[in-house]
């Protein structure tokens, strides 16, 4: 009895020694052993570690492919532990989750937890790699996770259990996401390809299908194409088609482009990344941009037709080349316009890059499709065109539906025979039907849209006359106009054309003269300039310049 805690002192001073007197000559041989031979060391001593070494360690990295991305693995394994480690870890993180209502719990970082799957062990902790980067740009420190089991559960892991996280993590991430609402910021000076492109918000747009003034067979086109999309996913593939989506929504101002994009995201579940080319550098970082937006988005280019020069006519005069490098160099600024041009857009929509995270519609919206490049709008890249115009009678139901509860009425009937007549807008309409005071009942909401819709009607009818009144005017003074511009031409030509053979009359003759000639090349002007030369020639330029040499 007396032995023991002899014998345990003992045995803890021999170990004691023995541990120092290892740390010791490791030290010596950290120290002075050469860096070469320490490395072959070290390899061999892991090689035997792993003889005895039973268990397997799997690493889950946030950024993968060169830190282009984030990895859909990670957010993955990230909402699949957020769900388990709330349980067990006793370090979490907390996010606002889904419609801003509750928090989201996450495993902090260095944090453990342990799962079970069909009585396997796993431990999965998170952890993170300081960043070394001696840029002058702060970098951000990469996180990943990393999972640990017995070697004899290897085939069970690899195939089923990870598996079944990434389907089960994807699974949360879709009920518990808080949509986003992205913008890429303008003015990023120093963006490097560290700083996140896109800002965001969380996206609580109310609007609906159902909440939209529509013809009830336009909703159900759009809403089933759209549907129809969101599924297709197995049908792209079979095609050999990038699984994306283009629409292209045009019309009036206040016609509600803006309200369905809102629709859409809300119907299929869908970020919205709202991109502003003219904030956009150049064509590099439109491909930046769209590679670093994810699945299930929708890429929104508002009012396309003024984002951007898209007629391909960017280049400028050589003169006024020389003038702007001229003025660059003698006051040196930062050209913070826009580079983008119609060939970085048409391959930011259907080029290689787009092929990347898939499960993407790209819409457009235009108060004038008339101006937009043929090739931008063709099918392939926005595949349904949608026009939204002025507001219908069924249109009208829907928004009196909808702010004032009522499906029937006596003044429909007025609103019906008004509204056929006059282009309003669905947005002047609502407008028309809100309540402006607590005692604002719906006959007073409805009196004011017919109040409205007839003086919309009368404006019309008075703008009718008043064009036809300066078409007619138009007209009569055409003729006599004509006669006058004849008359013009004979006194300028006749006052020119007798001293053209003084010097003053040569100079006068080749500077104005032949300008007129010249733009009069295609009219009739030049049969009278050819009598007044005295020439017979046909080539109405080439004899002026002719007489004027002589
Ligand atoms: N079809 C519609 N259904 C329901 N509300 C609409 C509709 N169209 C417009 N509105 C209402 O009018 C307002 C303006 O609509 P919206 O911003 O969608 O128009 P827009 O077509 O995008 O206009 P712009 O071309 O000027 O951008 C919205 O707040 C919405 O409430
Ligand atoms: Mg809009």
């Amino acid at each position: 009895m007396m032995l023991m805690p002899q014998t345990t002192t003992e045995m803890w001073a021999t170990m004691g020694s023995t541990v120092a007197s290892f740390m010791f000559f490791w030290a010596v041989f950290q120290h002075y052993c050469p860096y070469q031979v320490r490395r072959h060391f070290e390899r061999y001593t892991q090689r035997i570690m792993s003889l005895f070494y039973p268990y397997i360690k799997i690493s889950i990295h946030e950024y993968t492919g060169d830190r282009l991305k984030r990895s859909e693995a990670f957010a993955a394994v990230e909402a699949y532990l957020s769900v388990n480690s709330s349980k067990c870890a006793k370090r979490l993180k907390a996010e606002m989750g889904k419609d801003s209502r509750n928090l989201v719990f996450s495993m902090d970082e260095y944090e453990r937890v342990t799962d079970e799957f069909e009585g396997v062990k796993i431990w999965w902790a998170s952890s993170k790699v300081a960043s070394t980067g001696q840029s002058l740009y702060p970098q951000p420190d990469r996180r990943y996770y990393r999972l640990t089991f017995h070697k004899r559960h290897r085939e069970i892991v690899t195939e089923i259990y990870l598996k079944h996280v990434i389907r089960e993590g994807k699974e949360i991430n879709v009920r518990s996401r808080q949509r986003k609402l992205y913008t890429n910021s303008p003015g990023q000076k120093w963006s490097s390809f560290r700083q996140a492109m896109w800002s965001h918000v969380s996206f609580e747009h109310p609007a609906t299908f159902d909440s939209m003034a529509l013809e009830p067979e336009k909703r159900k086109e759009i809403v089933e194409d759209l549907v129809t999309f969101s599924q297709s996913k197995d049908f792209y593939a079979r095609i050999g088609k990038t699984w994306k989506r283009g629409y292209l929504l045009y019309g009036p101002p206040g016609t509600g482009k803006s309200t369905m994009i809102a629709a859409m995201a809300n119907l299929l579940n869908y970020d919205v990344y709202d991109l502003e080319l003219t904030a956009v550098k150049d064509n590099t970082d439109l491909r930046r941009l769209l590679i670093e937006t994810t699945g299930k988005s929708i890429i929104v280019i508002e009012d396309i037709d003024c984002s951007l020069d898209l007629t391909g006519q960017r280049r400028i005069s050589s003169e006024d080349d020389k003038l702007e490098k001229e003025a660059a160099r003698n006051e040196p600024k930062e050209d913070t316009s826009s580079k983008v041009t119609l060939s970085g857009l048409l391959n930011f929509i259907d080029g290689l890059w787009s092929a990347c995270g898939g499960e993407r519609i790209i819409v457009f919206t235009t108060n004038y499709v008339e101006k937009l490049d043929p090739a931008l709008i063709r099918r392939g890249r926005m595949d349904k065109h949608i026009e939204l115009s002025y507001c219908s009678f069924e249109a009208f139901k829907v928004l009196a539906k909808n702010y004032l509860g009522l499906e029937e009425h006596a003044m429909f009937d007025t609103i019906r025979g008004l509204i056929r007549e006059v282009k309003i807008t669905p947005a002047d309409v609502a407008e028309n039907l809100m309540p402006k005071s607590p005692l604002d009942d719906a006959e007073k909401c409805l009196s004011t849209l017919i109040q409205a819709l007839e003086l919309t009607k009368e404006t019309a009818i008075a703008k009718e006359g008043e064009v036809a009144a300066e078409k007619g005017k138009a007209d009569e003074e055409l003729p006599r106009k004509q006669g006058e511009t004849e008359g013009i031409d004979h006194e300028a030509t006749e006052a020119t054309v007798p001293d053209r053979n003084s010097p003053a009359g040569k100079h006068a003759a080749k500077e104005g003269v032949a300008r007129e000639t010249a733009q009069a090349t295609d009219r009739k002007d030049v049969c009278l300039l050819q009598e007044n030369g005295n020439t017979k020639s046909q080539s109405g330029t080439f004899e002026f310049q002719r007489l004027c040499e002589t």
